[in-house]
């Protein structure tokens, strides 16, 4: 079995705060937990013009930076971001595939696969965003979500880190997450198709204090993401205590 010293968490802002917003969060919620957030590995994944605000309010701090999104590379890509500029501004990882850009733009798993590529080249972690939209059978769920994961890995180079995070559709915003069940027999499969020795595997979808050790329970989860449990210092204390505890 692999074992981690320490579980691996991050957060997305998505769109919901803006530059005050973003500042103001920070120093109430992600700055007092820091030393916290640190032993988790804890990043951050903004919007592309907070990012250098992030890092510099963040500096020091232990807690890093990503981006939700990127492109395949560099180039004539009017709007888009390329990974390499990412790494510049200072991101170690970058979000690729997640459901809301699945769902919303149809992202597929080819392109999801080329950014993935693309932004290890550059020296980034991708964390390929895979599960299921709707709620479908367990095994149906395992199904679809390794296929997802081996097609966005097909190519990818054997030796580079890259964190897989299981998060079915569904699950995002709503009352509960799926069932440790559940997430382990997906997890399973995701690790019966995903095998290289630096994946990680994270779940994400309305984690709250006990999600981990549940899940942790059933299977060699490696990390869980962080959505409301990040709003509240409380919350988020009790979260990542229960984390660091597992
Ligand atoms: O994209 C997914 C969210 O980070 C999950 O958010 P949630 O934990 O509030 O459901």
């Amino acid at each position: 079995m692999t074992e981690l010293a320490a579980p691996l968490s991050f957060t997305s802002t998505k769109m919901n705060l803006g530059r005050a917003g973003t500042v103001e969060w920070m120093e109430r919620v992600i700055l007092p937990c820091a030393p916290r957030l640190a032993r988790l590995s804890f990043f951050v994944c903004l919007p592309y013009p907070l990012l250098s605000t992030a890092r510099e309010l963040l500096s020091g701090s232990g807690v890093g930076v990503g981006a939700q999104n990127t492109w395949t590379g560099g180039g004539n890509v009017t709007g888009e971001v390329s990974p390499c500029l990412l790494a510049e501004l200072g991101c170690g990882h970058v979000m690729v595939g997640h459901a809301e850009r699945r769902n919303l733009f149809g992202e597929d798993d080819s392109l999801v696969a080329r950014k993935a590529a693309a932004a290890s080249e550059a020296g980034l972690v991708p964390v390929v965003c895979v599960g299921e939209q709707q709620r479908v059978s367990t095994s149906a769920a395992a199904r679809h979500t390794a296929r997802q994961a081996r097609a966005a890995l097909e190519n990818f180079a054997e030796d580079a880190p890259v964190l897989v995070l299981y998060e079915p559709g569904w699950a995002i915003g709503a009352e509960r997450g799926a069932s440790p069940e559940h997430a382990a027999e997906v997890l399973e499969e995701l690790h019966r198709v995903e095998t290289r020795a630096r994946a990680r595997f994270l779940y994400g979808g309305a984690v709250v204090a006990g999600t981990y050790t549940a899940l942790r329970e059933r299977g060699v989860w490696d990390g869980a993401a962080l959505g409301r449990a990040v709003h509240d210092v409380g919350l988020l204390r009790e979260v990542t205590a229960e984390m660091l505890a597992a």
